[in-house]
């Protein structure tokens, strides 16, 4: 469903490469949670996949379509299919839950509709839904200023979910969030990616939580993958070459 192939990604300026030749590929229903330390590459290659950071180097392919051979407008219309949550939300404070959320429908509208505010019934209906799905249904009509970081979060899920995503993507959706909303976050989140089927790619920090939700880990070190396996492979052993060691040094441990 989603592959990249040879990626690499150096930043002009940089004398170092942020992803360096990544051959990965990933199927429907995997839950991905994306490990490394700060500066690793995580963010970078999960623009990559939804076509706001250009490659250096090599191809993502969407459906077996490579994103460098989209127009701006084709883009636009892979991006819809990826629904994204970000650390910081994202979100527009001084609008309600449901405009926030309302503003997931915006790739599939005109730009005039989106100018006006115009949505019909059915995208009201369905906005409704993802919210009661997120359980914020008695604060649909509270500014998101107004709500704690995990509810904030839940918003940024359930306007994802009105773009009614194949694959969902997270930029560390939970390092601002304390101990418990992040697993809380992450429950919510496996929920949504069982319902709908999802290709689920998360970013984090937080070996322990990665351990308990994913189905897949995959470890980058200075831009490059050292480690893609099952939770269970994933041991203290590899928590400390991962996080402590030279990433040559990694690769020989891990691969020996
Ligand atoms: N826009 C940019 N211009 C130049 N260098 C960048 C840019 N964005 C990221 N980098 C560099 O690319 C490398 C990878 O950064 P990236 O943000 O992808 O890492 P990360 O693993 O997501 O880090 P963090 O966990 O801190 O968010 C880092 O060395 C970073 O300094």
């Amino acid at each position: 469903m989603l592959s990249v192939t040879n990626l690499s990604v150096r930043y002009t300026g940089s004398e170092s490469d942020a992803l360096s030749n990544i051959n990965l590929s990933f199927e429907n229903r995997e839950f991905v949670c994306i490990l490394g330390k700060s500066g690793s590459g995580k963010s970078t290659f999960i623009r990559c996949i939804n076509g706001l950071q250009k490659p250096t180097n090599g191809e993502v392919f969407y459906k077996d379509t490579s994103l460098s051979n989209l127009s701006e407008k084709e883009l636009r219309i892979v991006r819809r299919e990826m629904g994204m949550i970000f650390q910081h939300f994202n979100l527009i404070p001084r609008l309600t839950v449901m405009q926030n959320v309302l503003t997931g429908t915006f790739g599939y509208r005109s730009t005039f509709k989106n100018l006006l505010g115009w949505f019909s019934q059915e995208e009201i209906d369905r906005a409704k839904q993802a919210i009661e799905d997120v359980e914020l249904n008695s604060q649909m009509n509270r500014r998101v200023e107004q709500l704690s970081g995990g509810q904030k979060q839940r918003v940024g899920i359930a306007r994802a979910l009105l773009q009614n995503p194949n694959v969902f993507l997270g930029d560390e959706p939970v390092s601002s969030l304390d101990p418990g909303t992040s697993t809380r976050i992450f429950t919510l989140l496996q929920e949504i990616h069982e319902r709908h089927n999802l290709l689920t790619i998360i970013n984090v920090h937080d070996v322990e939580l990665a351990k308990r939700f994913a189905t897949r880990l995959i470890a980058l070190k200075e831009g490059e993958v050292v480690f893609d396996g099952s939770p269970n492979e994933f041991s203290d052993k590899e928590f400390n070459l991962i996080y402590h060691s030279s990433s040559e040094e990694v690769k020989e441990l891990v691969y020996s």
